[in-house]
Order: structure tokens, then sequence, then C-alpha cells
């Protein structure tokens, strides 16, 4: 499905990064990083295994330190908040990722249920099935609501998932390889529901991948990181309009030249 047109707010940056720098022992992951997210932007963040795009996450959501560098999301620097802010701030922020973690003993109802159980408190029991139904509506699998995690397919899980984190209506959506592992219609299908949840929900997203279709159908702006740095950024076709070694054999190899 051809991406539809959103609104992107250039001067509303949701993440803002800075001269982030991580090391583990002596081997320097980030090495000075800049970037920003832009509200109701998908942002795609390309990178060879190892190249720290998992590190960048955990550092996004405050799971690991920096060595130097500021990291603000929503307008706070999220290693000088206090621990009871953070955990608030993480709420706001959804997290998809590779193994959807789905309780494999209680129902899709039950899956959805659990985090708003747990992170609002006094929510009533109208309240919680409404938005059940409503977010399994939005993933496109109302009819699974009885259903146990073992009898859906790998790309319905990923969807129940993804519908887990939009339960909690979150500002920024994380999208760690969303479409590892899935067949080639289920990506397609994976990449519209990202660009659908772009469109309704009015999120501003990080999708990390190595699948260059998910890349070109889900992102507005591409940064390739590259020895620790973000040194290609644009649109897909800036991005790759290049023959540095380091870039062009990821295209040639997804796109078969
Ligand atoms: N807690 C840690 N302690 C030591 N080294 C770590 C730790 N976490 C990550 N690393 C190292 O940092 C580097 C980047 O890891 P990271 O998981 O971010 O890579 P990635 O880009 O997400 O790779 P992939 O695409 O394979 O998931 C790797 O060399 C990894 O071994």
């Amino acid at each position: 499905m051809e991406k539809a047109k959103v609104e992107i707010d250039y001067n509303n940056e949701v993440i803002r990064i800075r001269g982030l720098k991580k090391s583990f022992e002596d081997f320097a992951v980030l090495r000075g990083i800049d970037l920003d997210l832009y509200q109701g932007e998908n942002l795609v963040v390309l990178g060879r295994s190892g190249t720290g795009k998992s590190v960048l996450i955990k550092l996004i959501s405050g799971l690991l330190k920096p060595d130097h560098g500021t990291i603000e999301v929503l307008g706070q620097e999220v290693n000088n908040i206090s621990d009871k802010n953070l955990q608030e701030l993480r709420i706001r922020i959804g997290f998809s990722f590779q193994n959807s973690a789905l309780y494999d003993s209680m129902t899709v109802r039950k899956n959805l249920e659990f985090p708003l159980v747990r992170n609002r408190k006094g929510i009533s029991r109208k309240e919680i099935d409404i938005a059940v139904e409503t977010v399994l509506e939005a993933v496109g699998l109302s009819q699974t609501i009885n259903q146990m995690p073992s009898e859906l397919s790998g790309g319905q899980r990923k969807r129940i998932g993804i519908a887990r984190t939009l339960i909690l209506n979150p500002e920024i959506m994380l999208y760690d390889e969303p479409t590892a592992g899935l067949d080639p219609i289920t990506c397609i299908e994976i990449n519209d529901l990202i660009n659908e949840v772009q469109q309704r929900y009015k999120t501003s997203s990080i999708i990390i991948t190595h699948d260059l279709t998910c890349a070109k159908s889900t992102g507005d702006r591409i940064a390739m990181l590259l020895d620790g740095q973000f040194q290609r950024e644009g649109t897909f076709e800036e991005v790759f309009d290049t023959n540095d070694p380091r870039v062009k054999p990821f295209f040639d190899y997804n796109f078969i030249k």
C-alpha cells in the first residue's frame, strides 16, 4: 500500500540527541551521535549487525547510561530525572521488540488488558473493554480476542504485540526489527500497519531494521549508522545514491541488482 501523506512538525523534536557516546570496555560503539526525531515522523535507523542500534534504543529509554552527551525525550533529559519521572516517561513510549513476548498462558484479551490494569489505576471494566476492542480493530484482529497466542501466526502475534503497546496511547513508538523472521507478504502487512499507526495515533517513531523494503515503505527519513556515527541521512533515495562501499552492498543485497 502506498504511504499516505503525513503531517510532520519539523519545529517539534520529540527526541533530541546530542554528542552521544557509549563504549563497552575499550570498544566505542557510539562515537558522538546527533539525532532528532520530529513530531509525527517515521525515522528509520539502518546499520549493520553490531553497530549499536539496540544500544541506542536502550539509551533512549534510560536502560543504559551514556558516557557522554544528552538525550532529551518529550522535553525531558532521560539521564537527569528521577526514577519516578523516568517510569512515567517510559509509559509514553511504546516498545515493539523483535520477539513480541506475549504471555502464552493468557488470551489475546488478557494480554491486552495487562498494561492497562498495571498502568491506569482506577480504570473501569467498561473502559478496559472499549480500549481492547478499539486497539484490536486498529490492528485488524478483532476476531482473535479470545484466542491464545499459540493459535496465532507470527504476523498476528507481532500485530497483537503492537496493539498491546498502542493500548496506552504512546506518543513515541520504538520498533526494533519489526519485520525480522516474517515472510514477505506479512512484512508488507506490518509495514502498512506501522504507517497506519503513524496516521491514526499520530505517533513519532524510530524503526530499526535491516529490511530495506520496510525502510523504503515506512521511513519519512532514513539515518544510517556507520562506524559509530550517523553518516548518511535523508530520504531513501538520498541515502542510497552513493557508491560508498559501506552503503552500496546493503542496497544491492536487498534489491538484487
Ligand atoms: N551490555 C553490554 N556489554 C558489553 N557489550 C555490549 C553490551 N550491549 C551491547 N554490547 C556491544 O555493543 C555492540 C552493539 O550492540 P547492539 O546490540 O546495539 O547491535 P545492533 O546494531 O543492535 O545489532 P543487531 O542488528 O545484530 O541487533 C556489539 O558489539 C555488542 O556486543
